[in-house]
């Protein structure tokens, strides 16, 4: 089997809030494949995009064990503290929102030519021909009038393929692209999701996937990891899991998805999940999706965490009671 491009062991995240310490994230495990499309799914709070913010390095990472490497080697060790630097080799990432992303006061050309400049070492004509080469590649039309104009110049699409090749300047092994179309109208999503995925194509790109919509993990991911307060409770490949969720969790989500499918008149199925999201500072004891869970069974699942993630089939996990008992 292929070594993990990325592999996220125990990963952790606690604020500090005038409310008291809120664990953000729990204990996340997850690997992406060389060349792989891995999408964290989960309801708003779940721990998706602080999963991704401590991957890339933007929230300093922490938990008993917690051990984060990229090719094998560490990035981030609990028991190497030296080891959390700032700056992550061969990653690169990509926001939902580019509007905030892209500072609104530079020209495009001049954001992606200091990208550039610092990652090749290059400077002058060596920088305009790469940030031309750049936008040109993720699709825009006249890339030097694109250099010139400045973010508000450009629609939403255009920025975000701007931005993707911000990204793409530093010549990442791994994206993470934080909802990066969920700003987007549908057809521009698409058309943005092909441009990822054309990316993956001809770079040989993995990428690091954060969205709530289970479109774009059919679209375009290979494997899903699905997420319930702060942790990975289920992950495999997106036919199988779709097809045959195992968590009661992810059974749940999916059943919450609105189908186009249904003839005009009938009624929508009422599968709304019941209650809300564990509050991250006072969780449920047990399992955390317990309380909501339509299977939960008294005395097993309020009583403790649930063991490890169990083996379900090739790259296949999920981590309930109940598939244990
Ligand atoms: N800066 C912060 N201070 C305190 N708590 C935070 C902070 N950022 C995130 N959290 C908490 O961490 C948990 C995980 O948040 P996160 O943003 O990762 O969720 P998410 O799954 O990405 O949701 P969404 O889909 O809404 O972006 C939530 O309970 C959130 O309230």
């Amino acid at each position: 089997m292929t070594p993990p491009l990325l592999s996220v062991r125990g990963l952790g995240v606690t604020f500090a809030t005038p409310f008291g310490p809120v664990r953000g994230l729990d204990g996340a495990d997850f690997d992406v494949a060389p060349g792989e499309i891995l999408a964290l799914v989960g309801e708003s709070g779940s721990g998706k995009s602080v999963a991704s913010l401590a991957v890339m390095g933007v929230l300093g990472p922490g938990g008993d064990g917690a051990r984060v490497q990229v090719e094998g080697s560490a990035i981030w060790d609990a028991k190497v503290d030296l080891l959390r630097a700032p700056h992550r080799p061969g990653l690169a990432m990509v926001f939902q929102e580019p509007m905030t992303a892209l500072n609104p006061v530079l020209r495009i050309g001049r954001t992606i030519g200091e990208a550039v400049a610092r990652h090749d070492g290059v400077r002058g004509e060596a920088v305009t021909a790469r940030v031309t080469t750049l936008l040109a590649e993720m699709g825009l039309p006249d890339p030097a009038r694109v250099a010139r104009a400045y973010p508000h110049e450009l629609s939403g699409g255009m920025r975000q393929r701007a931005l993707i090749a911000l990204a793409m300047a530093c010549r990442p092994r791994l994206l993470i692209a934080d909802e990066p179309t969920t700003a987007l109208d549908s057809t521009v999503q698409a058309r943005v999701l092909g441009l990822l995925a054309g990316l993956r194509r001809s770079h040989g790109l993995a990428m690091l996937l954060v969205t709530h919509d289970f479109g774009v993990v059919a679209q375009i991911a290979d494997r899903v990891a699905v997420m319930y307060g702060g942790r990975v409770v289920e992950t495999g490949p997106v036919a199988a899991l779709l097809a045959h969720p195992a968590h009661p969790y992810t059974r749940a989500l999916l059943a919450a998805v609105p189908r186009l499918d249904l003839a005009r008149g009938e009624a929508l199925p009422a599968e709304e999940m019941p209650g809300t999201p564990p509050d991250p500072r006072h969780p449920p004891p047990g399992c955390r999706f317990h309380p909501r869970c339509a299977v939960a069974r008294p005395g097993l699942c309020d009583s403790g965490p649930p063991p490890a993630p169990q083996a379900l089939g090739p790259g296949r996990a999920a981590a309930c009671h109940l598939l244990a008992a």
